[in-house]
Formats: C-alpha cells, sequence, structure tokens
C-alpha cells in the first residue's frame, strides 16, 4: 500500500528557497505576529474583565433576599463561565486566515482570521472568528478543485504566543492537475501535526480539520449519524469536534439537555477528556457502558461467554421472569400470626389480588402498593370477623337458652345490618397491622419492595431461581449465569440493572407530592432569574434563566448539567456520541437508547475492528430496531494515524479476516519498515526490555514526548509483565503517563503510541473471538514503528515480515 498521493498547491512561506522568499516569510510574519498580538491582548482583556467582575459581583445596590441573590447569581456565572472558557483557550487561540477573492466590482475581498472561539474588538467589530461560525467554514472546506471565493488559506503555527510559521495555500493558480484538484486541504499543515510525537493524550485538530471530517463535524443534530471508517481516520476526533460544534449551534437545546460521549473504558475517556475543554465546552458528560447506570461502577470482568449471553436481547425476557417471580401468592391461604391469633387470608382471593396488581399497567413496586393493601384488607377484615366472633360467643350461649330481652335482640339485629368496619375502622386496623413486623415480613416475602441490584444479585446467586425465569435458556447458560453472592458488577451487569429498573420503577408517591410543589416554585423562580438577565442586559448565550433558578435553590450544591445528568437515570440527553460503538452489545443499546428519547445520535465505529463477540457485525443489526432505516452513514477513508509501511501489513491481515472490508488510505508515507523479531518465550525477560528501551529511543521517548505500548495476547500477558516490571499494565487512565504501557488488545482499543511492539501475534488471533480482528486492532495502534515479536513461526497473514 502506497501512501494517499496528494499534492496540494502548498505556497510554504516558511520554506527559505530565495532572499526573496526569506524577505517575504519575514514580512508576511512579523504582520501575522502583530495581529496575534492584538488577538491576544483582547483575549486578556476580557478574562480580565470577567475576573474583576467575579470579584466585585453586580455593584452597589444589590439589596439582600431572592432577588439579590440573583442578580448575584446572574453576575457571576455569567463570569466565572467567561472566565473558564479563555483560559481554555490560550493554546493556539488563532490558527488560521482566510483571504477572499476580490468581488465583482473590484473592491478588495474580505479578510478573517479563525481561532477557537469568536472575539471582537473594542467596537464590536470580528477580530476573530470562531471555527464553528459559518463564517469559517471555508477554511475547512476550500480545496483546489472547489476553492469556492476563496482566494488562500493559511495557517499560523504559534508557539506560545509568537508566531513560529506560516503554511499558505493558494487557490487561484489555474492549470491544476485533476489529481491535485481532489487533494486534501492543509497538507502541510496536517503533516507537520501528525509527525509529532504523541503525549498520552488527545489533541484537538481544529486546525487541520479535513472535508470529509468538516461533513461529519457538521451534519445536522437530528437523528442517528454513523460514521463508519477504518482505523485512525480521525473518527473520534471528528466525533468530538461535532460534539463541540453542535453545542456552539444548538446552544439553547444541548445546555440545558447536555451531550453524553460513551467510551470503551476508563482510560480512553482520559485519552480522550481535554479535547473539548481545549474547544472552550467543558460541560459534556463522559461515561463507559458500566458507568450508565447511577450509583454502579461496574469494572469486573467476567468471562466472554458470559458477556456475551448478558448482552443478548434475551436477557429482556430473563428480567422480566425474574421480576414476575418476585410476585407471589402462597401455596395455600396465607396465615399470619397476629395479636395472639391466626389471620387468614384463602389462597385463591390471593391470586386474584397478585393477578389484579399484575395487570395494572405500571411497574413492580407501584403494583406492589396494591398488592399489599388488598391483602391488608383482606387480614383486616379477617380479624375483625374474628373478634365479632368472640364477642358474639357469650349472646350466642344466652339465645340457645332462649331468654333474650326484646332490648338485646334489637341491638343484635341493628349489628348483622352494619358492616364490620367502617372506611376508618378499616385505615386503623390495616396501618396496625403494617406495623406488625410478623404481617410486614410475610407480605414483604410475597412481593418484596425490590431495588434493580437486589433483583439481580437475588437472581444471579441463586440457581433455582435462575432455572425459574430463565426457561428460554439452556442448563448450560443456567450455569453461566450463576455468580456467589456478594460478586462486583461488570460491565454486562449494567445494561440489566437499567432494565430492571424500567420493570421495578419507585414507589415515589411521596417525593412526586414534594416535587410538584417544589417545580411550582421553581417555575416562579425561573420566571423572575428571566427578568433579571433582562434588565442586566447580559448577553451570554451560555446564560440560562432556568440553571440560574436552580443554582438559586437552596437544596444542595450547585450542579453543572453534565453533573445533574450522570446522577439521573432519567435524565434525557440532547445528543450522545457512541464511540468504538461496535463494541456494544444489544442490550447496552437498549440502555443507550433510553438516555436519548429523541435519537440524535453521533455512533462512530468501525465493524472491521469489533472485537466482543457480542459486539456489531452490522450497523443495522443493532440500529434498525430503534431507527428503522432512518439512519445515515458517513465514511471516512483517509488513515491519519499509520504510515503506509505499516498499513501494508495490516491490510493483509484485514483481507484475511474482513475480506469485504476496505482499509483506510494512509496519508503518511515516513518511518521505516514494520520488522519481526524472533524470541522464544524463556528470552522474553532477556530480551524484551532491551528491544523496548531501543525503540523508545528511536521516538524520544522519556522527554515528555513519545510513547510506546506492548500489546500482548492475554497468554502471554503476566510474562510480558513480569519482562517489563517497570511498566503499568492494564487500562488505568496512569497508563497513559508512562513512556512504556503493557495492554492486551482489547485495553488498546482506540489509543494510539509511537511506537507498538505487538508480542504474540498467533496467540492474539487465536484468542480473538472472531479470528484476527484483534491483531488488526493492535497493529494499527502504531503512529511511528511497529515490531512484531514472535517465538512460534509467524502467522500466514504477516509472512510479509518475514526475513
Ligand atoms: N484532521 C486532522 N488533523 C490532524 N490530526 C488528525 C486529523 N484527523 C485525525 N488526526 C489524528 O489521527 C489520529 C487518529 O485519530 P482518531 O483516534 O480520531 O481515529 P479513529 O478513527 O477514532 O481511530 P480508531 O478506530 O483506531 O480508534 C489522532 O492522533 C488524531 O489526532
Amino acid at each position: 500500500m502506497r501512501a494517499r498521493q496528494v499534492k496540494p498547491v502548498t505556497e510554504e512561506v516558511s520554506a527559505p528557497d530565495t532572499d526573496g522568499a526569506d524577505d517575504a516569510r519575514e514580512a508576511a510574519t512579523r504582520t501575522e505576529q502583530k495581529y496575534v498580538d492584538r488577538v491576544y491582548a483582547r483575549l486578556d482583556a476580557e478574562r480580565e474583565k470577567a475576573a474583576v467582575e467575579l470579584r466585585t459581583g453586580p455593584g452597589p445596590g444589590g439589596g439582600s433576599g431572592f432577588q439579590a441573590r440573583v442578580e448575584r447569581e446572574v453576575t457571576t456565572t455569567e463570569a466565572s463561565r467567561r472566565l473558564a472558557r479563555f483560559s481554555a483557550v490560550e493554546r493556539a487561540l488563532c490558527f488560521g486566515r482566510i483571504d477572499h477573492r476580490p468581488d465583482g466590482d473590484g473592491a478588495p475581498g474580505d479578510t478573517f482570521y479563525i481561532g477557537r472561539i469568536g472575539l471582537r474588538d473594542e467596537d464590536r467589530e470580528p477580530l476573530l472568528i470562531d471555527w464553528r461560525a459559518a463564517a469559517a467554514r471555508p477554511f475547512y472546506t476550500a480545496t483546489p478543485g472547489s476553492p469556492g471565493t476563496l482566494a488562500r488559506r493559511r495557517h499560523l503555527h504559534l508557539r506560545e504566543r509568537t508566531v513560529a510559521g506560516l503554511d499558505d495555500e493558494v487557490f487561484d493558480l489555474d492549470g491544476l492537475a485533476e489529481e491535485d484538484r481532489r487533494s486534501i486541504v492543509g497538507e502541510a499543515a496536517l503533516l507537520a501535526t501528525l509527525r509529532r510525537g504523541r503525549t498520552g493524550r488527545m489533541s484537538d485538530v481544529v486546525a487541520t480539520i479535513q472535508e470529509e471530517q468538516d461533513q461529519v463535524i457538521r451534519s445536522g443534530l437530528q437523528g442517528v449519524l454513523v460514521v463508519q471508517g477504518g482505523p485512525g481516520t480521525g473518527k473520534t476526533v471528528a466525533a468530538l469536534h461535532r460534539a463541540a460544534y453542535l453545542l456552539y449551534t444548538h446552544r439553547d437545546v444541548l445546555e440545558r439537555r447536555g451531550v453524553l460521549v460513551v467510551g470503551p473504558n476508563a482510560t480512553f475517556l482520559r485519552y480522550i477528556e481535554q479535547v473539548l475543554p481545549g474547544l472552550g465546552e467543558t460541560d459534556v458528560a463522559l461515561a463507559t457502558v458500566g458507568e450508565l447506570y447511577p450509583g454502579v461502577r461496574a469494572t469486573a470482568a467476567e468471562p466472554p461467554a458470559v458477556a456475551v449471553l448478558k448482552g443478548g436481547l434475551r436477557m429482556t425476557d430473563l428480567v422480566e421472569a425474574a421480576v414476575r417471580d418476585r410476585q407471589r401468592a402462597p401455596e395455600g391461604d396465607l396465615e399470619v400470626e397476629a395479636d395472639d391469633m391466626t389471620l387468614r387470608v384463602a389462597h385463591d382471593a390471593c391470586v386474584q389480588a397478585r393477578d389484579r396488581a399484575r395487570a395494572l399497567r405500571v411497574p413492580h413496586n407501584i403494583q406492589r402498593r396494591r398488592y399489599i393493601h388488598e391483602l391488608l384488607d383482606a387480614l383486616a377484615l379477617d380479624r375483625a370477623e374474628q373478634y365479632d366472633r368472640l364477642a358474639d360467643e357469650p349472646l350466642e350461649e344466652l339465645m340457645a337458652s332462649g331468654s333474650v330481652p326484646d332490648w338485646l335482640q334489637e341491638l343484635m339485629d341493628e349489628a348483622e345490618e352494619t358492616p364490620l368496619l367502617d372506611e376508618t375502622d378499616l385505615r386503623l386496623s390495616k396501618e396496625a397491622l403494617w406495623q406488625d413486623p410478623v404481617v410486614r415480613r410475610a407480605l414483604d416475602a410475597l412481593w418484596p419492595e425490590l431495588t434493580p441490584q437486589r433483583l439481580l444479585a437475588d437472581l444471579f446467586s441463586d440457581p433455582a431461581a435462575i432455572e425459574r425465569a430463565g426457561a428460554g435458556l439452556s442448563p448450560v447458560e443456567h450455569r453461566l449465569l450463576h455468580r456467589p453472592a456478594g460478586s462486583p458488577w461488570t460491565t454486562s451487569d449494567v445494561p440489566l440493572l437499567d432494565e430492571a429498573a424500567e420493570w421495578l420503577g419507585q414507589d415515589d408517591t411521596a417525593d412526586r407530592v414534594r416535587e410538584r410543589r417544589a417545580a411550582a416554585e421553581r417555575a416562579e423562580e425561573e420566571r423572575y432569574a428571566r427578568g433579571v438577565i433582562e434588565l442586566t442586559g447580559a448577553d451570554d448565550p451560555l446564560l440560562d434563566a432556568a440553571l440560574l433558578a436552580d443554582r438559586n435553590r437552596d437544596d444542595g450544591p450547585y450542579l453543572t448539567t453534565a453533573e445533574r445528568a450522570r446522577s439521573d437515570r432519567h435524565w434525557a440527553y440532547g445528543h450522545v456520541i457512541v464511540d468504538e460503538a461496535q463494541e456494544l452489545s444489544e442490550m447496552a443499546w437498549r440502555t443507550i437508547m433510553r438516555r436519548v428519547p429523541t435519537r440524535s445520535l453521533t455512533v462512530v465505529g468501525d465493524i472491521a475492528q469489533t472485537g466482543s463477540p457480542a459486539g456489531a457485525r452490522s450497523w443495522g443489526q443493532m440500529l434498525d430496531r430503534y431507527v428503522p432505516g432512518r439512519w445515515r452513514e458517513q465514511r471516512l477513508m483517509v488513515n491519519y494515524r499509520t504510515p503506509a509501511a505499516i498499513m501494508r501489513v495490516a491490510a493483509e491481515v484485514l483481507a484475511a479476516v474482513a475480506p469485504e472490508q476496505v482499509p483506510p488510505e494512509p496519508v503518511r508515507d515516513d518511518g521505516p519498515p514494520p520488522f519481526a523479531a524472533r524470541i522464544a518465550a524463556p528470552e522474553l525477560p532477556r530480551r524484551l526490555p532491551a528491544l523496548v528501551r531501543a525503540e523508545l529511543a528511536e521516538v524520544g521517548g522519556g522527554a515528555g514526548e513519545g510513547r510506546l505500548a506492548v500489546i500482548s495476547s492475554a497468554g502471554r500477558h503476566p510474562a510480558v509483565c513480569a519482562a517489563l516490571p517497570g511498566a503499568p499494565a492494564g487500562a488505568t487512565p496512569e497508563a497513559l503517563d508512562a513512556p512504556v504501557v503493557v495492554l492486551t488488545c482489547e485495553e488498546a482499543k482506540g489509543l494510539e503510541f509511537d511506537s507498538v511492539v505487538v508480542v504474540d501475534p498467533a496467540g492474539i488471533t487465536a484468542e480473538s473471538p472472531r479470528g484476527g480482528q484483534d491483531l488488526y486492532v493492535a497493529i494499527t495502534r502504531a503512529t511511528r514503528r511497529m515490531t512484531v515479536v514472535h517465538d512460534d513461526d509467524l502467522p500466514a497473514v504477516l509472512a510479509s515480515l518475514a526475513g
């Protein structure tokens, strides 16, 4: 595979080929430096203004009470948000410039500077255009073949606040070759960016977004957008820029409802967490599937066969049946010892009460109220009847003796006609019974109030319960589900907890009354806050009356939208981005879809990289259930990560495991060819550290930049860890900060390293549940160098590395 041939029309202002060019470069750099100084001066001024406002508050005359509090919040919320935004965009604040062609009547064309945020000068004239604004679009979309109205695009490279280099692309030259017209934009700037050493954290690419990525980023908010692309095509980075773009363009909806990014593991989230703040967006929720159920952090591992079983849709039936199994009528009559008597409800009456409760179209914990009430009614009645009988006994004896006085006979006739318990008696009697622990225990045993955690913990620790609930599963599958009581939660438990929560619901009658009252108060405060915003003339679109009203309630600390959303299972996000989405099981999709009822999603992944056997074989398999035929797909075809020589090897692996998939075209053709080193297993401890040291030195490791990963089969993992005792192992967030890390293929997903050492390719292929996908993933993590370490013969798919 050769690197994609790209020759954009690039006027390298920074290339000093003649004295004239040198002078031109210096003059251009001076001009740009002046402008950049103005931009930073403006940023400093805005930052200072925000800091002063934050310190001093709304000024004199604030008064006290609720009104003053809202005014203070309006001022300080706006100021602290501006301050956070201005501080986050310091690095490479201004990175581009576009010059439009003169228009028809000869007037000079407009020039705009493009940056991370928009800034205006003292006269409110635009100084810097936000990269997401419509006016900035030509910076990303112009190509030599289709320049639009652009005469020139310039990339500015800043080192701190100093202009360190310029790249120009001139679009009004004639006679371009067809090949050039199709070239990707900003090649010089792009390649300079791609060749930089890795730091262990993903950076934004706002200065070098490519046209195909720009289409992903600016695609409409509505509906499901699938971004399918091979490794290194910038799916993740494009999806994160899309989040920033959507927040900018639909601030009103998304600020309130929030945006959620779902990633495969905590390390990955740590890897990407700086991208959005660097683009000025600090309030986006990041979570793994294992964190989607509030209050549970599922990290325990489980055998793949169990994860596959739990990921399948048959689990919906299992959960439903497990819930029904906890809604019982007693085997015979219900008998409860209370008040020194045995209270009794007939079996049939219990069955009818259970069926009537089940027929209600509400969840288990709400149905339970009905069942408990019916049984308490019946118990109270039985108790009253038993008391009545006790009271009647002496009278009956009297009647038998034939000497009942008239007045007594009249009283007895009257009592016959009145019910045993009136409404108040019944209520009081039921309350008394419910306070009796014996009664309560008996009823709880029949229809307990359940949390999802309790339901599943009870189920999985009880083989008999699994058998009862798992009618559609085989005995082998029953055994797979069984585990000891107290076992920790696994990622694939989380969608089951979420499913169970739907069936169980919450008896929240008292909460709802409280909430209704609070909602009325909140509406009033919101109305007031809106008035204050209008009066103070604050024009920050980030300010939201509802948020302010929330902040003014004295009911706990202020939470950002992301924080509130993460702690609320019922939160409906405005948009959800799912990365490495091919790995999600059917059950995980159900959980995600519940979080976004509007079905506004960006689904990012690569079907060719699916490692989990519970994951997707096609996008339709996962999505058609929710948005039949209504999802749109955009493909990314250019690989920005892995040089051509390494991609040639990866392409051979892909051809063997997924021949229908096309590998992406590498944009780079630099770096040495990958090579294979034969190291027998017993020699690993001696030879692997030396190889790793040499590789790390090649990529400048140890000097802050330059990262190396040893990606091994699970079987060889312990031996590799033992050979490299100083290197952290596993997908821990700390692993990203180390120069060398030891990972399995699954842990390496989504990450990248300057140098990758793949150990035991045959083992990786044999362990990969779907074949060689995992080997494909491992090889394509490299940005510069790749080495394969093997002891047996190389697998046939890596034959090109031999010799
Ligand atoms: N337009 C761009 N400008 C500069 N760098 C880019 C650009 N697009 C992608 N990259 C870089 O290419 C690398 C791969 O990007 P990313 O991780 O988003 O790819 P991916 O498609 O998600 O890969 P994978 O499927 O392997 O996880 C990253 O280092 C990213 O910063």
